[in-house]
């Protein structure tokens, strides 16, 4: 039998993607151990009880000791502080990683309590579902998803393979960019729709002239998406509109130009601009069919959109 990649793996934080990783490291032999630690005991228990690591640990310190791999599972606003708790056990030659939707506030986070003799490269998996806590975990979340890694110039190449190695083995495909360059791309691919999402929820729900149960019992397939969306935890996309607050400004200010034109073609009757953005924008959803990027699957039990194998003359929505 050969080696797992990593002796022992700590995870700090067992919500829906520390606990998926956990499903993926034991079913997939990626460890000799998985050390698991969190803030709070009612959910260390629960980690326990799901059988999701080896050992489970109050104290993060004590988790990271002797792991040849640590990854941040918290909050992006959380891990500067969890970087320096953690700082003085870290064993040399050790992979410091994250998981944080947003990447260049979380090196000028973490990097500056980081000792220099470890390896420190931030991934973000580009995958995720509106739930969390340790019971949301599951072993297929990363397959053919992809995940971005984001090291700093300099970063030994050795520790990079190896943390490619641990998320291909995961099932995902990995990709490499600039944490600028992530910021960029990651907002107007989910931080900005994220914040359309919650906020057309938002005004569905303050209507006057509409009753919320009117709003949940007539509720089309486009209004029911943003509210699966705006379910998402409060505390983890507060802190990556935060963090990530340039780019979505600068997305947002965007969004909001292209906003006012569809604004003006509708109240000038502009049929020709609104058909000629609606067929632009759907041979979109076609190359992100194509290319295997419908994160709504079916087996995820929560979206009816056909597979990516829907045929590529229609979309389906026709
Ligand atoms: N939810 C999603 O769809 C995705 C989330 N991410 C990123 O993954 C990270 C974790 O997100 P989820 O697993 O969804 O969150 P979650 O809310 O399911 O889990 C977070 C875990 O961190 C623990 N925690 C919070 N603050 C802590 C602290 N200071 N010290 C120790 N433990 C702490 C919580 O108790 C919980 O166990 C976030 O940075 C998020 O941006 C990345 C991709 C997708
Ligand atoms: O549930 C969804 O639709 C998501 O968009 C999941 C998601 C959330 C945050 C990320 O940083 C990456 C993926």
């Amino acid at each position: 039998m050969s080696e797992p990649l990593f002796q022992r793996v700590a995870l700090i934080g067992i919500g829906l993607i520390g606990s998926s990783l956990a499903h993926n490291i034991r079913a997939r032999k990626l460890a000799g151990h998985v050390a698991i630690t969190t803030r709070r005991a009612a959910t260390l228990a629960r980690a326990e009880a799901l059988g999701l690591g080896d050992s489970y640990h109050l104290d993060a310190s004590d988790a990271v000791r002797d792991a040849d791999l640590v990854i941040l599972c918290v909050p992006v606003g959380s891990c500067g502080a969890v970087t320096k708790e953690i700082a003085g056990a870290l064993r040399p030659g050790a992979i410091v990683s994250d998981v944080g939707s947003v990447k260049g506030a979380i090196v000028q986070q973490m990097q500056p309590h980081l000792p220099s003799h470890v390896h420190f490269v931030p991934a973000h998996p580009i995958a995720g579902t509106e739930q969390s806590g340790p019971d949301a975990g599951f072993l297929e979340l990363f397959d053919n998803r992809w995940c971005i890694l984001t090291p700093v110039e300099g970063t030994d190449e050795a520790a990079v393979a190896k943390l490619r190695a641990f998320w291909e083995a995961c099932g995902s495909d990995v990709e490499i960019m600039t944490p600028e360059h992530h910021d960029l791309v990651l907002a107007i691919v989910s931080h900005v729709p994220h914040l359309i999402a919650y906020n057309i929820v938002g005004t569905a729900a303050d209507l006057e002239t509409v009753t919320q149960s009117e709003v949940v019992k007539f509720s089309a397939s486009g209004f029911r998406d943003f509210t699966r969306i705006a379910a998402s935890d409060p505390t983890m996309w507060r802190d990556v509109f935060l963090t990530n607050r340039d780019a979505v400004l600068e997305m947002l200010a965007r969004f909001s130009e292209d906003l006012a034109s569809l604004q003006r073609a509708i109240r000038w009757g502009d049929g020709e601009t609104l058909f000629d953005l609606f067929t632009r924008t759907r041979a979109i959803r076609r190359g992100v069919i194509e290319a295997g990027q419908d994160t709504a699957k079916p087996d995820f039990g929560r979206d009816h959109s056909p597979a990516p194998s829907a045929p590529p003359t229609q979309t389906p929505e026709d």
